[in-house]
């Protein structure tokens, strides 16, 4: 028995461990959902042309701001004033060639009836507009209408993008003129200058082709030297300026998207000589493996690098993987530079022009990594900390500075000089953000057709091994995702990782699933065959995941409940669809029910009644299809300016549902895109995420 009034040292101790574990279960069970979605999310990580300063923007719980840190001490600065959650995206940000003016595009894209997203019934117009901040003042004002803002070489002219148009400004011009610098046909993208200025050089986006542009600007004049049938694209200017890169990517007629594509006829490298202006071949991919260029990896909108000695770097799935190779274009010579099992994300070139910085997760499958490419020797060199996720390097003078997150932290902005690294901004980093999370454990399941998936396993809090918990599932979209055994890079990743996190908080086995059509684990694994509108073989993940929860002595079988958004909710509703009897209940935020509803939103060639036997094998790949079977409840959340997935997909599916007598419950968003602008969207989103599965399994 202690004595309170004079505990000796041991009956101290086990006083001050029984107040901890007081504390500790308090603010376990008492910390809410916003406080695991509370840390500011980074994003648009940029370097200055002089390598001596950094721009990001923090989007804190929905109020989004650009900041600013320069060397030596990389203080952070905010350079914006932007109050409240309101729904208005920031990114991204383009230095000026002198580091001395930034440039940062504000705004929200329109939806298809030509209406920017505007969630918070702002009124105000909330198009996309280019404003310009003064680094030495610090002040900022609005530029131009717009997205896209590249600069000149010399600095003294903005071109910019108005829908496919573009225009050009004085970076000194500070009226609000707004004029355009040509007309074309075709939808224009890729701008790019040449090095001395002379060119502006541009991809043509047509509807089944594509041609790379030049506009003269000495002779005004615009052409296109050397149109296709293909889709040329990602032009790129050698150092001296004398010869363009680009891609040729044949079509590929009636490609259904969200199904499985292996090969094509094969894309290749052309390079004009800009004096002759006649192009010639100088790479093609192989038939078979790597014929196909991914349009969405690596995730940047590049896809070719000149070298200092000339030659051109570029990637290529030839072994499964999306990796880099180079070509050099009079030798004919080709060198695979980042081999190993994983993908080339994302490559950043640098202001020393010397190198590539790559994000990756070669080596380490289930994180990101990121590493240097010496384009002179072609030596690849690891630069990131192996147990955490790293993403989006930009070099410094003397360093590095990039995004870092781990399994207990979310994204945060690092800097690295003379090989000391720290958190910027670390004042920001808000208190309230829990201390205690679950550390996943990576899970690889099998299908029952054999198939291998992947996923991470989060136990609960004060996990007891004789207790039977309930478990959740959750589903990520896309399907092009990947989750990984930390908090992502991608925010709608990030925060959903905090939910499952929050889960775990709240006693539920925690269980995120990598199912296959995902990215991260190769091309075999991404394109299997009957995946999506072409089979939804994917579902056989879910199931597995099902049967792995249920399998477990810790788990209670009559509660696992799966949720997702959009491709996630897709699948959500195929296990409660096609399983009911595996599930307790299920939470579908803004998931497709019917392919041949909501495919023509991304390829407007496709209408079902011209494609019949196509139409046939997506809706038979649709949860509408098995929807007789439905029984469980469901919560069902959607914002109702959705773009990607139609808001009448959930419309359409609560009718269905309420006829056959299932209990459906709604959250809905008024004027909410996809992706949701507001922050209390998310917490609400996944607050009613939380309180419909856990009164559906408290009560049970
Ligand atoms: C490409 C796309 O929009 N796919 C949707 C079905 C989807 O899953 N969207 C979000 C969630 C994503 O991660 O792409």
């Amino acid at each position: 028995m202690v004595d309170y009034l004079h505990p000796n040292p041991l009956q101290m101790k086990k006083l001050s461990l029984t107040i901890y574990l007081l504390l500790f279960t308090f603010f376990a069970y008492t910390q809410s959902i916003s406080d695991f979605l509370s840390v500011p999310f980074p994003t648009s990580m940029t370097a200055s042309p002089d390598g001596k300063a950094i721009a990001w923007v923090f989007n804190d719980q929905g109020e989004r701001n650009v900041f600013y840190a320069k060397a030596p001490d990389y203080a952070a600065k905010k350079l914006t004033d932007y109050k409240g959650d309101i729904g208005v995206d920031l990114g991204p940000l383009v230095f000026s060639p002198d580091s001395k003016t930034l440039l940062f595009v504000r705004g929200n894209s329109r939806n298809p009836s030509g209406q920017p997203a505007n969630p918070a019934q702002l009124q105000e117009n909330t198009d996309k507009k280019i404003f310009k901040v003064d680094l030495e003042s610090g002040k900022s004002k609005w530029f131009a209408p717009g997205t896209s803002p590249v600069f000149s070489p010399n600095g003294e002219n903005i071109a910019y993008l108005i829908g496919g148009s573009v225009y050009l400004k004085a970076a000194s011009d500070t009226t609000d003129s707004v004029k355009q610098l040509f007309t074309a046909r075709g939808s224009t993208s890729m701008l790019s200058f040449s090095p001395e200025g002379n060119y502006l050089a541009f991809m043509s986006g047509r509807t089944d082709h594509s041609f790379v542009g030049l506009w003269n600007f000495e002779k005004k004049e615009l052409t296109y030297p050397e149109a296709s049938l293909d889709f040329d694209a990602y032009p790129a200017w050698s150092p001296d300026g004398k010869k363009l890169a680009y891609l040729r990517i044949p079509n590929i007629l009636n490609l259904l998207p969200f199904t499985s594509i292996t090969e094509a006829n094969p894309w290749s490298i052309r390079v004009l000589d800009i004096v002759t202006m006649k192009a010639e071949e100088v790479w093609k991919a192989d038939p078979g493996r790597g014929s196909v260029m991914v349009d969405d990896l690596p995730a940047i909108s590049e896809r070719l690098w000149w070298t200092p000695g000339g030659s051109l770097v570029f990637p290529w799935e030839k072994n499964n993987w999306m990796q880099l190779y180079s070509i050099n274009p009079i030798t004919k010579e080709l060198k695979h530079l980042t081999p190993g099992e994983g993908q080339v994300e994302w490559v950043q070139a640098s202001f020393t022009k010397n190198e590539l910085l790559i994000t990756h997760n070669i080596g380490n499958i289930d994180r990101r990594q990121v590493s240097r490419l010496d384009l002179s020797t072609f030596d690849l060199e690891l630069l990131s900390d192996p147990q955490t996720i790293n993403w989006t390097p930009v070099r410094v003078e003397n360093g590095l500075a990039w995004l870092e997150s781990s399994w207990n932290q979310p994204g945060w902005p690092m800097v690295q000089t003379y090989g000391q690294s720290k958190m910027l901004a670390q004042e920001l980093f808000p208190k309230s953000f829990p201390k205690t999370l679950s550390k996943p454990t990576p899970i690889t399941l099998r299908a029952k057709d054999g198939f291998e998936s992947y996923g991470q396993l989060l136990l609960p809090a004060n996990y007891d091994p004789k207790k039977k918990y309930p478990a959740v599932i959750f589903l990520h979209g896309g399907s092009r995702r990947q989750m990984l055994l930390g908090f992502n890079y991608g925010m709608y990743y990030s925060h959903t990782y905090a939910a499952q996190q929050y889960f775990a908080s709240q006693g539920y086995i925690a269980f995120i699933l990598n199912y296959r059509s995902g990215i991260g684990y190769g091309m075999d694994f991404r394109e299997e065959k009957n995946y999506g509108a072409g089979g939804a073989s994917e579902v056989q993940d879910v199931m597995a995941a099902a049967d792995y929860l249920a399998a477990r002595s810790d788990v209670d079988h009559s509660k696992i409940s799966p949720w997702g958004g959009s491709y996630g909710g897709f699948l959500t509703a195929h296990a409660l669809s096609q399983a009911p009897e595996k599930f307790n209940v299920g939470v579908d935020i803004h998931g497709v029910h019917n392919w041949n509803n909501d495919i023509p939103v991304f390829a407007s060639w496709y209408k079902p009644e011209k494609f019949p036997e196509m139409a046939a094998l997506a809706f038979k790949s649709s949860p509408m299809n098995f929807v007789k079977n439905w029984k469980d409840p469901v919560l069902l959340i959607h914002g109702d300016d959705d773009r990607n997935v139609l808001f009448s997909e959930s419309v359409e599916l609560a009718e269905v549902l309420r006829k056959q007598g299932v209990h459906v419950e709604q959250l809905i968003f008024p004027d909410e895109v996809h992706s949701f602008l507001l922050h209390r969207n998310w917490v609400n989103a996944f607050a009613a995420t939380f309180n419909f599965i856990n009164k559906h399994s408290l009560a049970k």
